[in-house]
């Protein structure tokens, strides 16, 4: 059967937030929207793969097809049955930091998987949303950070084992909720984060966890007085806390002055949750850290341009 093509000249350019995943007790389920943006522009062009780098990742990630924009480009055309162009020039400018907890494989593999969804058509509908959401999520193999790179805003996500589909919820935002982001100096891999959790936890962890990422769609959304027993967890930050002392001792120090602070996905960021005065008086603990205050997404991957039809 023959697979459509996609004609050279074609060319996107998208923008994709950063995401923070888990949010404390949502673990591989609830993500929030960074204001922090990657942008990735592909064009159908030669005949050979040229991929160009600047900002985070430069020099370190791979400029061949094992780079993950272009492997999460070929995803998506494998879904919709599309020929791979035999010349792709990509130039991807990062301001994500890698290895950070700040989302930036999912990010990547967003903006792959969105632009190569609108190289074949162009805007991005509902519907193509939703497909980039449900291949994206299934690339990084939880949708907590892809959803929240999708949509933006509060995301919480799940395997629809009907539809055999990642599905994402976006409940509306309290509009007084702003975020704080210490940001360190050092990384950790989330597949070194994942190796240190159990295969297994006890009943009263998993209903203690449960509870509060119910009491957190409600802080979130309705009342943000309650974000600090919202922001609570059992499930993975203390099996990690040996991978990210200096993390855990931030988050313990900030939790103990009040303040909504947990693991920015798996680490080594720390966030913070909270209304503006609140977020007003933090500063960074030492030149370790670094403070940012990048606001919270509201949109997620953006199609800026295109040429298709
Ligand atoms: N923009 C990018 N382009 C290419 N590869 C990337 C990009 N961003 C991340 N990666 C790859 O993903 C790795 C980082 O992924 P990892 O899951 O460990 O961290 P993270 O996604 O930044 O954090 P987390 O998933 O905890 O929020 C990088 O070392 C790099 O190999
Ligand atoms: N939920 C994931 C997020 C990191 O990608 C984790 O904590 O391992």
């Amino acid at each position: 059967m023959s697979r459509n093509v996609i004609e050279p000249g074609r060319h996107v350019r998208v923008d994709v937030p950063a995401s923070s995943a888990n949010l404390g007790p949502g673990f591989d389920s609830l993500g929030l929207g960074i204001e922090i943006r990657d942008v990735v522009e592909a064009s159908v062009e030669g005949d050979r793969l040229i991929i160009e780098v600047e900002g985070a990742g430069a020099g370190e990630v791979p400029l061949d097809d094992r780079h993950l924009v272009h492997r999460s480009m070929l995803a998506l055309w494998e879904r919709l049955e599309v020929e791979p162009p035999a010349g792709l020039k990509l130039l991807c400018r990062n301001e994500i930091p890698h290895s950070r907890g700040l989302g930036s494989s999912a990010s990547a593999i967003v903006a792959g998987v969105a632009a190569a969804c609108a190289l074949v058509r162009g805007e991005l509908d509902d519907d193509s949303i939703t497909l980039v959401n449900d291949v994206a999520s299934a690339l990084e193999g939880h949708p907590d950070n892809a959803s929240a790179s999708v949509y933006g805003g509060f995301t919480s996500s799940w395997f629809d084992e009907q539809d055999q589909a990642w599905r994402t919820a976006r409940p509306g935002l309290h509009p007084d909720v702003d975020v704080a982001v210490f940001v360190p100096g050092f990384t950790l891999s989330t597949d070194k984060a994942r190796a240190a959790l159990p295969a297994q936890v006890t009943l009263a962890d998993a209903a203690r966890n449960a509870g509060r990422a119910a009491l957190l769609v409600h802080a979130l959304t309705t009342d943000p007085g309650r974000l600090l027993p919202a922001t609570a967890d059992w499930l993975h930050q203390e099996n990690r806390r040996p991978a990210y002392p200096a993390s855990m001792a931030l988050v313990d120090s900030l939790r103990g002055h009040g303040h909504a602070a947990f693991i920015s996905g798996a680490g080594p960021t720390v966030l913070v949750l909270g209304v503006g005065e609140s977020l007003r008086d933090l500063s960074a603990p030492n030149d370790d850290w670094i403070l940012l205050r990048p606001g919270i997404a509201t949109h997620g991957v953006r199609v800026v341009s295109h040429n298709s039809r």
